[in-house]
């Protein structure tokens, strides 16, 4: 008899044969092409590859920052290439969080602010936003620090308020690029078990484009892309727990204790679990 296949994984988010052409002509520049993807709900998911292998501009068609060339984008099995501009600016604000890697809060705002800007934006009363997003900034581990301006923020603390803007309005998706480019090693793991914890807790699926293996480490799949194409996938053994993160302190505080490191593959490496 033969063994019941597995039910297909729900789909969150997906390109079909998605393409991206810069210019025309001799001069074109294939970022993409021809690239199928399918996340899942709550999925953890790092996009590697050499610079120049259009792991950017696949974030940006993910996210609706740009329109791809040809191929489609389905978010809950809508396209949204085919979205007008406004249509999508008011997906991304309502659906998706962003971090990148540095320098995207206001600086004259005060951290709170900078946080609650998304719910402002979409029209909630400034004191249930502020409100909103005090809690948030509360759970990353920056209660106490919410009047600061980001100018009296450490980097990584920083990071943390980019991450509570992201995860303020409950998005389905995060997508971050670099998220800890402009960090050290240490800090840059303290983001990234903030970064993965929050959005276990919130469900939402988490996209990080990275050139560092230890940041994809974190992640429950790896990308890898070359040439427009994705050149291979790797993901995590079951029961993956990311690595513990370098002090104790690293955790936001009501995250759960991390339990005893476990080495997810090493991207691009053999060993890890290609499909
Ligand atoms: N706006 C643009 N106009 C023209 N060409 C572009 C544009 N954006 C990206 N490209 C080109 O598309 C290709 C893929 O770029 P992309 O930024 O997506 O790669 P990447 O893998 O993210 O690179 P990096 O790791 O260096 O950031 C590159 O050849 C790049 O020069």
């Amino acid at each position: 008899m033969q063994p019941t296949p597995p039910p297909p994984a729900p789909v969150l988010l997906a390109t079909r044969s998605l393409q991206m052409v810069y210019g025309t002509g001799p001069t074109a520049t294939h970022a993409l092409a021809g690239v199928d993807l399918s996340i899942a709900p709550a999925e953890s998911v790092a996009i590697m590859g050499p610079s120049g292998s259009g792991k950017t501009t696949l974030l940006h068609c993910l996210a609706g920052i740009v329109r791809p060339t040809s191929g489609s984008v389905l978010w809950r099995e809508q396209d949204i290439a085919s979205l007008k501009d406004t249509q999508r600016t008011a997906l991304r604000r309502s659906d998706f969080g962003f971090v990148f890697q540095s320098g995207q809060l206001l600086p004259e705002l005060p951290a709170v602010e900078n946080a609650a800007l998304p719910l402002m934006l979409g029209g909630m009363p400034r004191a249930q936003a502020v409100a909103t997003a005090a809690v948030r900034l509360g759970e990353l581990g920056l209660a106490g620090m919410e009047d600061r301006r980001p100018g009296e923020l450490s980097g990584g603390q920083a990071q943390r308020v980019a991450i509570a803007r992201a995860l303020v309005g409950s998005p389905g998706v995060i997508f971050a690029d670099e998220p800890t480019g402009a960090l050290d090693q240490t800090t840059g793991a303290e983001v990234m078990a903030v970064l993965t914890q929050a959005a276990a807790r919130s469900g939402a699926a988490l996209v990080v484009v990275t050139h560092d293996p230890t940041v994809a480490r974190w992640c429950s799949r790896t990308v890898a892309m070359r040439d427009g194409l994705v050149s291979g996938e790797f993901y995590a053994p079951a029961g993956h727990q990311p690595p513990a993160p370098a002090t104790q302190q690293a955790t936001a505080p009501s995250a759960p204790q991390a339990p005893a490191p476990q080495q997810a593959p090493a991207p691009q490496q053999p060993g890890g679990q290609a499909r």
